[in-house]
Formats: C-alpha cells, sequence, structure tokens
C-alpha cells in the first residue's frame, strides 16, 4: 500500500477570541493511493474546512497532514504554493475556468506554470481531452460549453500536474443528472486504468453510491467510516 495522505490531530478554530467555531476538531485521515472516497455530513459539519486543509489552500490550528510523507503544515506560503502546483489537483463545485482563456488554454497555462516543454504539454493535453471526451472543444471558450463539459475541462486541468490526488469539493452540485453520471463514469475510469486517487465532498447521493468509501464527518469529527462493498462483490456474495 502506498500512503498519499495521513493527517494527524487536525483542527480549526474560527473564530478563537469571541465565540468559537470548531470547524474541524481532531481529525485524524489516511487516504491510500487508489482511493474513490466520498466525504459527507450535513451543511456545517467541516467537510469544505478539511479539504481546503488537505489541499494546503488553508492552514490548519493545530496537527500535521503528510501529504507523500511531506509535512505540509510546516512550509512556508511560498513553499506551499508550488507544493500544491506539483501535488494536489482541485475540482471545485462552480469549475472555476479562466473565462478569457480556451478550454484548452485553460489546461495548459498550469503546465506552462510548471515549465513543462511544449511538445510534452502538447502531447498531454491531447491526452487529458481524449480521457474527458472533449477532443473537439479544444478552442472553445468556458462560456461556449455545457456545464458538465467546463466540468470535465476542470477535472483535465486538475490532472494536467499528474497530482498525487484529486479533491473535488461537490463536484455535481451545479450538473444535471447526464453530466453528473458521465462525470463520475470519467473520474471512474481515471481512477481504476490510472490509479488516480480521488477524495470528494459530496452532498450527492450520485457520488455516494460511486465511492468506495464513506466517511461522515459530523460538527467537525468524524463519526463513521465505511469501506462500501462493490457491486460486483456484494452479487459474488448473493451467488454463493
Ligand atoms: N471563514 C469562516 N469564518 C467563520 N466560520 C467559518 C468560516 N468558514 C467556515 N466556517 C464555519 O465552520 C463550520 C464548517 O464549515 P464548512 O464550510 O467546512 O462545512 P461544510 O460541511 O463544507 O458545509 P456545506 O456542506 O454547507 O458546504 C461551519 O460552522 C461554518 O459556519
Amino acid at each position: 500500500m502506498n500512503t498519499v495522505i495521513d493527517a494527524h490531530n487536525i483542527s480549526k478554530v474560527y473564530n478563537p477570541e469571541t465565540i468559537p467555531v470548531y470547524a474541524v476538531n481532531n481529525v485524524h485521515l489516511h487516504l491510500e493511493r487508489g482511493e474513490f472516497t466520498a466525504l459527507v455530513g450535513p451543511s456545517g459539519s467541516g467537510k469544505t474546512t478539511l479539504l481546503n486543509m488537505i489541499g494546503g489552500l488553508d492552514k490548519p490550528d493545530g496537527g500535521n497532514i503528510f501529504i507523500n510523507g511531506n509535512d505540509i503544515t510546516k512550509l512556508s506560503a511560498n513553499e506551499l504554493i508550488d507544493f500544491r502546483l506539483k501535488n494536489i489537483g482541485f475540482v471545485f463545485q462552480s469549475f472555476n475556468l479562466i473565462p478569457v482563456l480556451t478550454a484548452k488554454e485553460n489546461v495548459e497555462f498550469i503546465m506552462q506554470l510548471q515549465k513543462i516543454k511544449q511538445s510534452e504539454r502538447d502531447e498531454r493535453i491531447k491526452q487529458l481531452f481524449q480521457q474527458i471526451g472533449l477532443e473537439d472543444k479544444l478552442n472553445e471558450r468556458p462560456s461556449k460549453l455545457s456545464g458538465g463539459q467546463q466540468q470535465r475541462v476542470a477535472v483535465a486541468r486538475a490532472l494536467a500536474s499528474k497530482p498525487q490526488f484529486v479533491l473535488a469539493d461537490e463536484p455535481t452540485a451545479n450538473l444535471d443528472t447526464k453530466s453528473a453520471s458521465n462525470l463520475l463514469d470519467i473520474m471512474a475510469k481515471l481512477n481504476k486504468e490510472e490509479n488516480i486517487t480521488f477524495l470528494f465532498s459530496t452532498h450527492d447521493q450520485r457520488v455516494i453510491d460511486r465511492a468506495r468509501r464513506v466517511i461522515t464527518l459530523v460538527d467537525g469529527r468524524i463519526v463513521k467510516d465505511t469501506a462500501v462493498v462493490s457491486t460486483e462483490h456484494k452479487e459474488a456474495a448473493t451467488i454463493r
């Protein structure tokens, strides 16, 4: 097994001086490479706060977060920017594509920041757009794409730097059933065929149904952590 995320005792307290809100309260989280895991829980339970800390977008008030063995809580702001760029892919609820760039440019600019050479960029872009099924939309601006297509481009952008894992915060919340199902098919395929690790924060039953592990947060604490028996396994068990 290969540990990708190892978070120890992490906490985040908002308003510590006035009325403290323990958004994340002493959480331990361990993820292995190749997981397809959903983080669920009621609104305000701390999912986004936890995801943001694991992704290095927000600093915990206590605890340590090891990503591939590196403690990101010890990095300076500049080191963290560099670390995020190379190691973590993000997919957000609202897609967050840059409107003035084409689909291709939205994906390519991450690789330019990493100083990846043109021939390698071209090859990777070709492969990524094939994987998301949008080879014919390379030169379209986000406004010309449907929500589902924009989110698929966001997945390609998240994967551009070949990250250690992808954090997806409510990735299907703004998508209709068909687009959500299509997006989930693409992510599940990337997970299965390329062993890409996904951690989702979600309320969406369509995502939860596809996850192989479901972690439930309530009031900033993990109250349940369940490995899901796959449909194939369930069927095999029934036949026996
Ligand atoms: N910047 C902030 N300042 C103060 N409190 C905050 C801040 N961000 C989040 N909180 C509080 O922290 C708690 C956890 O919020 P968080 O957004 O992480 O929950 P969530 O599970 O992602 O919710 P949702 O499902 O609605 O997105 C909530 O009580 C929230 O009000």
